[in-house]
């Protein structure tokens, strides 16, 4: 492709790739000069150039030198744009799922929904990159755009043609995760997280809401979960751009659900698809994964799937790493969860899953983050007090943050909670004193392998710890 090819006045220079970290220039390349958190891209033109920039996406009146200047009010988004005309052709069905909780849950579910109704298929999220076969760590969520879009055209060479990745607002607020045919978007839940990005919650649902508003193709779909208080604004959004909209929830018109019932390995719902009502036998427990599979299969049904094809598939789903994943029976016979509830609602949505199978006692071990919105941990520590029997306050990955006083924090919200330094000793502590008929719940690192304390990352997994404790 020549730079004629993707911009009017072009030369005929070939393109070779596209870049925004001028350290990955190479000859041929176009470099976006993106505005950022840390850096300004623009004073790295220069070397950009020096490198072989052939052209730079930049903001009216900067300074290219010899390379062509693509000037844009919104460099981000023309620079996902020309990329993702460089980078086509993609897989030809690809969804994107966004929500505050149960992003990474959705497209894995999707994903493994779209594989046992026999399709090729994908996931891109807080896992990595997962096929069929393979998982690749990708160390964010939303990769940048210029992985994002060639993982995704190497994903078509592959013979891939199901993908579904998370669209976290980080993301869609950088248009980190655009520039090619999205037909379907689905919105899981609205609550709090990130307001140390976000700065308010409009804004955080602003950023969400470019899902449906942007990024969905003309004439593409929706899949929005019912039963949230934002659910109806989302339905306002996907209505006013003209998408095919699909519901799903107590209120849903595509997939109602009806009465839910725990069983010890699983759940029992009564749902509802186009007029006829069937038991769903579900290997998974807790309210918010049945949510969580449902839009999946709203989304499975919203590329094309066959409905009883999918609804078997519902009933041999496989965990997904870190989400209510149980770790290990300790000695005494009490089992240990392990979650990735990092935000006062998801904490919620894990306690509740898990107290129907209580019969003595929950222990709930949590912490914050450090660098992230420090608003969440008062109502993460109240939550949990208010739903568990033993509340064991502990780190997550404090980053530059001093843990005690994220602890300290913590506590304000859960003051009879005990407080231990240390995950792996807080960890030993919890399964020590959980007696038969206890459930420990583990929550806030789910499926992370390491702890961020200052800039190192130390080895650290949740499932493994408790493994360890419980011997
Ligand atoms: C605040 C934030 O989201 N930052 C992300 C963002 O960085 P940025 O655009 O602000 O970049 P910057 O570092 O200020 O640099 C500006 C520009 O200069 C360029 N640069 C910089 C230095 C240099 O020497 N040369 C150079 O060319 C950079 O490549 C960049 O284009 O875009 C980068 C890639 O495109 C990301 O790596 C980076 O993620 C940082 C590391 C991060 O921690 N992000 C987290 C908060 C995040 O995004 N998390 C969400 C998860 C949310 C969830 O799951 O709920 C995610 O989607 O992953
Ligand atoms: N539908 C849901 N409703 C409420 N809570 C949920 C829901 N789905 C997941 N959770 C909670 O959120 C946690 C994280 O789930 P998941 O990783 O699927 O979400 P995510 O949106 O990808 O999160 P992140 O923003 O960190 O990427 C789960 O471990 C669970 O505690
Ligand atoms: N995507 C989230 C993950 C948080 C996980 C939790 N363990 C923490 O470190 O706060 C973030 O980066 O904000
Ligand atoms: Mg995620």
């Amino acid at each position: 492709m020549k730079l004629c090819d993707l911009v009017r006045r072009g030369s005929d220079q070939k393109v070779t790739g596209f870049a925004i970290d001028h350290r990955k220039v190479v000859p041929g390349n176009v470099f976006g000069a993106f505005q950022g958190a840390k850096f300004n891209g623009e004073d790295f033109i220069e070397e950009a150039v020096e490198r072989g920039a052939i052209a730079v996406v930049t903001r009216p009146g900067v300074e290219t030198g010899r390379a062509f200047r693509i000037e844009s009010d919104n460099v981000r988004a023309t620079f996902a744009e020309l990329a993702g005309r460089y980078y086509a052709p993609y897989p030809d069905e690809i969804v994107a799922v966004t929500g505050t909780n149960g992003k990474t849950s959705t497209v894995e579910m999707t994903r493994q929904i779209w594989r046992m109704t026999g399709k090729r298929s994908a996931s891109i999220g807080t896992l990595g990159v997962t096929t069929g076969d393979d998982q690749v760590k990708t160390g964010l969520t939303t990769p940048d755009i210029v992985t994002f879009l060639s993982n995704m055209a190497g994903m078509r060479r592959m013979g891939i043609s199901h993908v579904a990745y998370e669209a976290s607002s980080h993301g869609l607020d950088q248009h980190r995760s655009e520039g090619l045919p999205v037909k379907v978007g689905a919105f899981t839940n609205f609550s709090r997280d990130h307001l140390d990005y976000h700065k308010d919650m409009d804004a955080y649902f602003a950023a969400k809401m470019r899902l449906f508003t942007d990024v969905v193709v003309d004439g593409g779909a929706a899949v929005v979960w019912t039963d949230d208080p934002r659910s109806d604004e989302v339905i306002a959004h996907v209505k006013e751009r003209g998408l095919r909209l699909l519901t799903v929830g107590e209120r849903g018109d595509t997939i109602r659900l009806g009465e839910r019932r725990s069983t010890p390995l699983g759940q029992a719902l009564n749902i509802v698809h186009d007029g006829e009502q069937r038991l769903l036998k579900l290997p998974l427990i807790g309210a918010y994964q049945a949510a969580n599979v449902l839009v999946a299969a709203g989304l499975a049904l919203a590329t094309g799937g066959d409905w009883e094809k999918i609804f078997g598939a519902m009933t041999r789903l496989s965990p997904v790493r870190g989400r209510l994943e149980r770790a290990v029976i300790s000695r005494k016979g009490a089992p240990v969860y392990v979650d990735y509830a990092h935000t006062p609602d998801a904490l919620e949505a894990a306690i509740a899953a898990l107290r129907p199978h209580v019969e003595g006692r929950l222990i709930t071990l949590f912490g914050a983050g450090g660098d992230r919105d420090t608003g969440k941990r008062v109502p993460m520590g109240e939550v949990a007090a208010a739903g568990s029997d033993l509340v064991i306050v502990t780190d997550d990955n404090p980053r530059s943050e001093d843990p005690d006083a994220i602890r300290a924090e913590i506590m304000k919200g859960a003051p009879d909670a005990l407080n231990i330094a240390g995950r792996r000793d807080a960890i030993a502590a919890a399964i020590k004193e959980a007696r038969a008929g206890d459930i420990v719940l583990l929550a806030g690192k789910g499926h992370e392998q390491g702890q961020i304390v200052g800039d190192k990352v130390l080895p650290f997994d949740d499932v493994e710890v408790a493994r360890e404790c419980a011997v």
